[in-house]
């Protein structure tokens, strides 16, 4: 893989160098809550406009439907880059058409300029070759070269991850390089006990990466939305909580599975519940209730693991040597069903452990609970692809970045 490092050397002044970046920030009334993604496709940037480069920054947001929707504009994020640069950045209200374009023929060397969501163009996301393959090319034509350092979303086969690297010359940005570095060793020299904590809410993303982990870890805890799978399949209800009904007879077997091979799949023994999601704008409080696992009444949400859980899985990682956790263990953004992420957050700091952290909630988490994330053996901006690079996989975003 090529590093940008090469690139400068090459020498990149007045050149169109498209960053695919991961800008995927969360947000709450249209307000950043926590910029981490942004700064950490900086260093690549200021690089980049150091040596005279024309900065063209790309990034989805969220999941819109491969149509323009104001509410996963990227303009919030943009315009945070440039406060973190000190510049202003030009910001294109389309991805490929006139605006973009204009945006992108505006660019002085050293400028930077953003395109709007990759993902409100159909072909961004689209399974079908040629549509991506028409979109990649579209996107070629705002650029000369290609740098790769959206290490959040290297796991998508997406057109501007995978199809636009082979259309222009192509380098891995810093963050992917270091990302890539840290999560490397962890595939190679992992000290045991290694405890893997998953949680969040895409379940059936993560779901299917347990399938590879119970080849390699010692233990798994399980929280966030994925508890209500694990308790249903165990023979639980689990009222009106998150539930991938489909998954079952998986997570039946992976159940199995564990038992047989020596895995600890560690499951919630309490739970936090509500009458339904909690309002994450107005955060007042809800007065939720916690009752043992296997008795969730029926319509009550699961919003949290229980603190006896909590405890439990503190313990649980109180003697592992290697860490790896995705996903919050609860809706984190209301302060009613932060306190499992918070003691997870905790008992990673407690432990003798390597610890890493992926995800963007889960790295935005930690910070927002007020933890310092210099504390953290390695917080990694991506969930789904560190768990998916962890499982030896190999990633399309990576590949296509290799030569
Ligand atoms: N029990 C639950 N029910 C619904 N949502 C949940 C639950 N537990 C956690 N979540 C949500 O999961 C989201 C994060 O999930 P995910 O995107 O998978 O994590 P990451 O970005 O770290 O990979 C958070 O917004 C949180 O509110
Ligand atoms: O937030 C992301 O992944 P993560 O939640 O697994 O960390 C990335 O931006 C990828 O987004 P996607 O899961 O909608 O493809």
């Amino acid at each position: 893989m090529k590093t940008i490092d090469e690139l400068l050397a090459e020498g990149v002044s007045g050149k169109r160098v498209f960053v695919r970046a991961d800008l995927n920030v969360p947000l709450a009334d249209g307000q950043i809550t926590d910029d981490g993604r942004i700064r950490a496709v900086l260093p690549t940037v200021e690089a980049l406009t150091g040596a005279g480069a024309k900065v063209i920054v790309a990034s989805h947001l969220g999941r819109p439907k491969g149509a323009p929707d104001p509410a996963f504009s990227l303009l919030p994020a943009a315009e945070r880059l440039g406060e973190l640069l000190g510049k202003p950045v030009a910001f294109a209200q389309d991805t490929v058409g006139p605006a973009a374009h204009a945006a992108v023929d505006g660019l002085e060397p050293g400028q930077v300029a953003v395109i709007e969501n990759l993902r409100f163009n159909p072909g961004e996301t689209s399974k079908d070759d040629a549509e991506r393959a028409a979109f990649a090319d579209e996107l070629a034509a705002l650029a000369d070269v290609y740098v790769g350092d959206g290490f959040g979303a290297v796991h998508r086969k997406h057109a501007s991850v995978y199809d636009l690297p082979a259309r222009l010359p192509h380098y891995a940005g810093y963050l992917i390089a270091t990302e890539v570095g840290v999560l490397q060793k962890l595939t190679e020299e992992v000290q045991r006990p290694y405890a893997v904590v998953l949680g969040g809410a895409k379940v059936s993303d993560k779901l299917g990466v347990i399938d590879n982990l119970l080849e390699k870890a010692d233990r798994i805890l399980i929280g966030g939305g994925m508890v209500f799978t694990f308790l249903k399949a165990k023979g639980y209800e689990v009222g009106a909580s998150m539930l991938q009904e489909d998954q079952i007879p998986v997570v039946q077997e992976y159940l199995k599975r564990a038992e047989e091979k020596g895995v600890e799949f560690v499951l919630p023994v309490d739970v936090v519940v509500s009458g339904g999601f909690p309002d994450l704008k107005a955060k007042e409080p809800t007065h939720p209730d916690t009752v043992p696992a296997d008795a969730i009444p029926a319509g009550q949400m699961g919003l949290d693991i229980g603190p006896a859980t909590a405890e439990l899985y503190a313990a649980k990682l109180a003697d592992a040597r290697t860490i790896f956790w995705n996903g919050p263990m609860g809706v984190f953004e209301h302060p009613d069903y932060a306190g499992g992420t918070r003691a997870v957050a905790q008992a990673l700091l407690d432990s003798p452990a390597f610890t890493v952290v992926g995800g963007g909630d889960s790295a935005a988490a930690v910070r927002l609970l007020g933890f310092d994330e210099n504390a953290y053996g390695h917080i990694s901006t991506g969930g789904g692809a560190s768990l998916e690079y962890l499982e030896g996989k190999t990633l399309p975003g990576l590949a296509a970045l290799e030569d």
